[in-house]
C-alpha cells in the first residue's frame, strides 16, 4: 500500500523514461534501476515517497488533467497537441528534438497538398496560420513512409540526428518549434501537495538550471 502523501507521477514508457529516471537520480531521488526494463505499470518508490504509473507518452497530459497522476513528464510535442488542462512546471531539457515539416527534395507546391502526421492540430494550426489549405491525414508511426508511397506531399513530424530523413532520402523543409520533455501538474494537485511538487521542482532546476 502506497502512502497517500506519495507523489503520483505520470512517466512516459520509451525513450523519455531513462532520461527521466536519470535526471531524478541526478536530482538526488532514489529511482531504483532494477525498473528500467521493467514491465510493471504501477512502481512505488517508497525511498523517494512517489508512485509512477508507467503511462505510454501519449496519454500522460490525460492522466495529469484527470488528477490520477499529481504529476508528469512529456514532451512538449504532446502536449502543444493534447492542448489539456494541466500546468506545465519545468523544461528538464531532455529528449531534445524539433517539430519539422519534411518532404522529397524534387518537392512542387501543389494545390491543396495532403500532409502526413501524428500531430494533426499542430500540423493543421500551422499550415491556418501559413495561410495555407492542406489535407491532414492522421498517421500512427513511420511517418517518413508517406512521402516515399505517394500517401502525402509533406509529413511533419520529429527529427532529432537526421538520421531517419537520410535513410529515406528526405529533406527538412521548415522548423516548427524545438521540442524537450516538460515536467506538468495537475491544477489540484499543484495546491493540495504543493511542497512535494515544489521540492521537486527545486532538486529538478537545480540540476538543469531552466525553471519554467
Ligand atoms: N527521435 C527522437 N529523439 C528524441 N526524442 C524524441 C524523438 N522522437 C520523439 N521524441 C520525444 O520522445 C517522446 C516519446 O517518444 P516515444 O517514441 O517514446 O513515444 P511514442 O512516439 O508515443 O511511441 P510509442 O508509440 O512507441 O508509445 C516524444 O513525445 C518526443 O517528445
Ligand atoms: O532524426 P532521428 O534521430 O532519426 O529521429 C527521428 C525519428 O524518431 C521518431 O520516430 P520513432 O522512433 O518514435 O518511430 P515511429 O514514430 O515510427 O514510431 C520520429 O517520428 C522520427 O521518425
Amino acid at each position: 500500500m502506497t502512502d497517500s502523501t506519495a507523489l503520483k507521477v505520470a512517466m512516459p514508457k520509451g525513450r523519455i523514461y531513462k532520461q527521466a529516471s536519470k535526471l531524478f537520480r541526478q536530482a538526488g531521488l532514489p529511482i531504483p534501476e532494477d525498473f528500467d526494463d521493467s514491465r510493471k505499470l504501477i512502481i512505488p518508490v517508497p525511498e523517494a515517497n512517489m508512485e509512477f504509473i508507467m503511462a505510454k507518452p501519449v496519454d500522460v497530459p490525460t492522466y495529469v488533467e484527470y488528477g490520477v497522476a499529481d504529476i508528469g513528464i512529456v514532451g512538449k510535442d504532446v502536449l502543444m497537441e493534447e492542448n489539456k488542462d494541466v500546468y506545465e512546471l519545468l523544461d528538464l531539457g531532455i529528449a531534445k528534438c524539433r517539430m519539422s515539416v519534411i518532404g522529397l527534395p524534387d518537392w512542387k507546391p501543389v494545390i491543396n497538398p495532403r500532409v502526413a502526421t501524428k500531430y494533426a492540430n499542430v500540423a493543421s494550426q500551422y499550415f491556418r496560420e501559413q495561410g495555407q489549405q492542406v489535407e491532414v491525414i492522421k498517421l500512427n508511426g513511420s511517418i517518413e513512409l508517406a512521402p516515399l508511397i505517394g500517401l502525402a506531399d509533406r509529413i511533419v513530424d520529429m527529427v532529432e540526428t537526421g538520421q531517419t530523413l537520410k535513410e529515406n532520402g528526405l529533406v527538412e523543409m521548415e522548423t516548427l518549434f524545438q521540442v524537450t520533455s516538460r515536467l506538468i501538474a495537475n491544477r489540484v494537485s499543484y495546491r493540495l501537495k504543493n511542497t512535494a511538487i515544489q521540492e521537486l521542482c527545486d532538486r529538478l532546476s537545480a540540476m538543469i538550471g531552466a525553471a519554467v
